[in-house]
Order: structure tokens, then C-alpha cells, then sequence
């Protein structure tokens, strides 16, 4: 049996307005049932990315399947498939929280004893009842937030497409909706996320990809993206100064620290490098009594490949 294509996929996506080339050839694979994140700074084409995706702008050039289908002509067959939650909300502030969830579940043709039903449970589920018949108005950003999430999925849609979803909110916002949108995942959701925090994309993606100047720079696991800048090296502490002043002959490339008995080697410090390390310190019947892993952060990772630091 062959296995299910991608969830989304886009292959050489290019989009310019006039002259401005914001995408210039992009391509971007989500396996079903992950998390993509797709990390750029201001103004570097991430919303033109989702809205082409979700079929709201045409691409000048590109092959694009979302759920199968092709944005640009079968928009009609997605709608019921994707789900999207904009930087600007589609929240109405004078309506209750369960109003405007239940505005979306009649918009929808939901049965009347459903509506009810899946509009008692997603306020449950963003820990909104007990504010869900007071105006929106009245809400935190966190809470506006998490009821557009819920909005957007009150039809379980099984692709989401969240565009800088805490962008502007608190930190204690900002993780209620990232444990939001980590449980769609952990349910099966494919999620597709733009940001411009690099803590965020760390946290949540399977797959980060940075754009910049309207081509992927780089893509990878937080980890693998955070290896392709130098800094990266396993320290070994030792106890005992004769293990360490023998570890310093065995590791010939390391960076000795003698005061702390500690030894730097540098590397990508993944998993292979650890295992060589490891059977070398073994083979030698060295003690070590701490052994940490040191990668620089996608801030590093940032600052390399874009030139710039992070927003
Ligand atoms: N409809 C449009 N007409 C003309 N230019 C546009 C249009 N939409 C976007 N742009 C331009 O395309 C570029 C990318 O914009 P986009 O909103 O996709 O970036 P972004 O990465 O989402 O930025 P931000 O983080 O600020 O939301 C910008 O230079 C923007 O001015």
C-alpha cells in the first residue's frame, strides 16, 4: 500500500505584488497529523504563504495540494477540511464568547442539539465557561485568542493554519494557547503555524522552515537547525583530575578547562558524536560524574542565516 501523500504541500510557490517578490520558489512538505512552523521576520511573506494555502490570494506560479485538492480551484472542496485563525480575529466583541461559538456551529448547518453540545465542550476545552456569557468585549487577549481558536474549530477541521497566533499576547497567554494547539496535534490535526518567535517554533514544530527575503533559508528540526551554527560541543566533568588529564590526551581536539576539571568537545553534539564519546570514555574506563550537551539557540540559528537578530 503506498503511503498517504502530505497533508500540504507547495512546490516552487512564487508570489510577487508589482515588483516586490515576496515568495520566490518556495517549497513546503507537511506530513499529516505534525506541526510545520514557518519562522521569518516582519514582513517576509508568511501571511501571503497561508493565504495562498488556504485559497484566500493566487500564487503567481507553484503546484499546491491542501487535503488533496488544489487551492486555487477547489476551494469548495477544502472549506469544510481547513481551518484558519488570522492575526486579526473573526471574534464580534459585543456577542458572548458562546454566541459567536455558536453563530460559527449554525453557519456550519451543525443539528440544533449539537450545536449545544459542541459549544458547552470547546468553552470547556479552552477553560472558557466560566466567562461564556460575558461580552467579548470584556475579554483578555488571551481569551480572545483561544476563542478564535475554538472558532475555527468548531467544524473539526483536520488542517489548521494559524497565523502568528500569540502575536501581542502575555506570556501566560501564550502558553494557554500553545497547549491549545499542541492538543489539536496530539489529536491528530496537521497544523500549519507562522512566527515571528523563534521560542515558539521551538516549542511546538516537528519542522521549522525560516524564510527570509522570500526563499527558505533553512528547515529542519529545532535541533537539527540549531546544529548548522557553530557553538555546539558536549562538556564532560570529572571528578578525579587523573580521568580528566587522561580524557585531555584522548580528546585530542577538546578545549580543557582546568580549574573545574571539565573538557569542551566541540561537535555537532548529536547522537552519533555522543555515542563515540561515550564508547571512548568506556574503552579508556574513564569516570565522569556530569556530562551536558551545549547547542546554541534558534536565536544563534537566526542571527546566522539571516544576518539579523530575531524580531
Ligand atoms: N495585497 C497586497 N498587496 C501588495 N503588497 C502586499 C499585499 N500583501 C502583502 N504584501 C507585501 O508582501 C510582503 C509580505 O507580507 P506578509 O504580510 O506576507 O508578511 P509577513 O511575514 O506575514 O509579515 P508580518 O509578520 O508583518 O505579518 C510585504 O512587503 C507586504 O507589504
Amino acid at each position: 500500500m503506498s503511503s498517504p501523500g502530505p497533508a500540504i504541500s507547495a512546490a516552487r510557490l512564487s508570489k510577487s505584488f508589482g515588483d516586490n517578490t515576496v515568495l520566490d520558489g518556495i517549497d513546503i512538505s507537511v506530513p499529516a497529523g505534525t506541526m510545520y512552523a514557518l519562522l521569518g521576520p516582519n514582513g517576509a511573506g508568511k501571511t501571503t504563504v497561508v493565504r495562498i494555502l488556504a485559497g484566500l490570494c493566487r500564487a503567481d506560479a507553484g503546484d499546491i495540494r491542501v487535503a488533496g485538492a488544489d487551492p486555487r480551484t477547489e476551494r469548495d472542496a477544502m472549506s469544510t477540511t481547513i481551518g484558519l485563525t488570522g492575526q486579526f480575529t473573526a471574534v464580534d466583541t459585543q456577542l458572548t464568547g458562546r454566541e459567536n461559538l455558536t453563530l460559527v456551529a449554525r453557519l456550519l448547518h451543525l443539528h440544533k442539539t449539537a450545536v449545544r453540545t459542541r459549544v458547552a465542550a470547546l468553552l470547556d476545552e479552552f477553560d472558557l465557561t466560566g466567562a461564556a456569557d460575558r461580552r467579548v468585549g470584556e475579554y483578555s487577549g488571551g481569551m480572545t485568542r483561544r476563542l478564535d481558536l475554538a472558532m475555527t474549530l468548531v467544524g473539526r477541521p483536520s488542517i489548521i493554519f494559524l497565523d502568528e497566533p500569540t502575536t501581542g499576547l502575555d506570556p501566560r497567554s501564550r502558553h494557554a494557547v500553545w497547549n491549545a494547539v499542541r492538543r489539536l496535534v496530539d489529536e491528530g490535526a496537521t497544523v500549519f503555524l507562522t512566527t515571528q518567535y523563534l521560542d515558539e517554533a521551538d516549542h511546538l514544530a516537528d519542522h521549522i522552515a525560516v524564510l527570509d527575503h522570500g526563499r527558505i533559508v533553512a528547515e529542519g528540526t529545532a535541533d537539527e537547525l540549531k546544529r548548522l551554527v557553530p557553538g555546539a560541543h558536549v562538556r564532560l566533568e570529572f571528578a578525579d583530575a587523573g580521568d580528566f588529564f587522561r580524557a585531555v590526551r584522548i580528546f585530542g581536539s577538546a578545549i580543557p578547562d582546568e580549574d573545574a576539571f571539565a573538557l569542551d568537545i566541540p561537535g555537532d553534539a548529536g547522537v552519533d558524536a555522543l555515542r563515540e564519546i561515550l564508547a571512548a570514555l568506556d574503552a579508556a574506563g574513564l569516570d565522569v560524574s556530569r556530562l551536558s550537551v551545549h547547542t546554541p539557540d534558534l536565536d544563534d540559528v537566526f542571527l546566522t542565516l539571516t544576518g539579523r537578530p530575531a524580531a
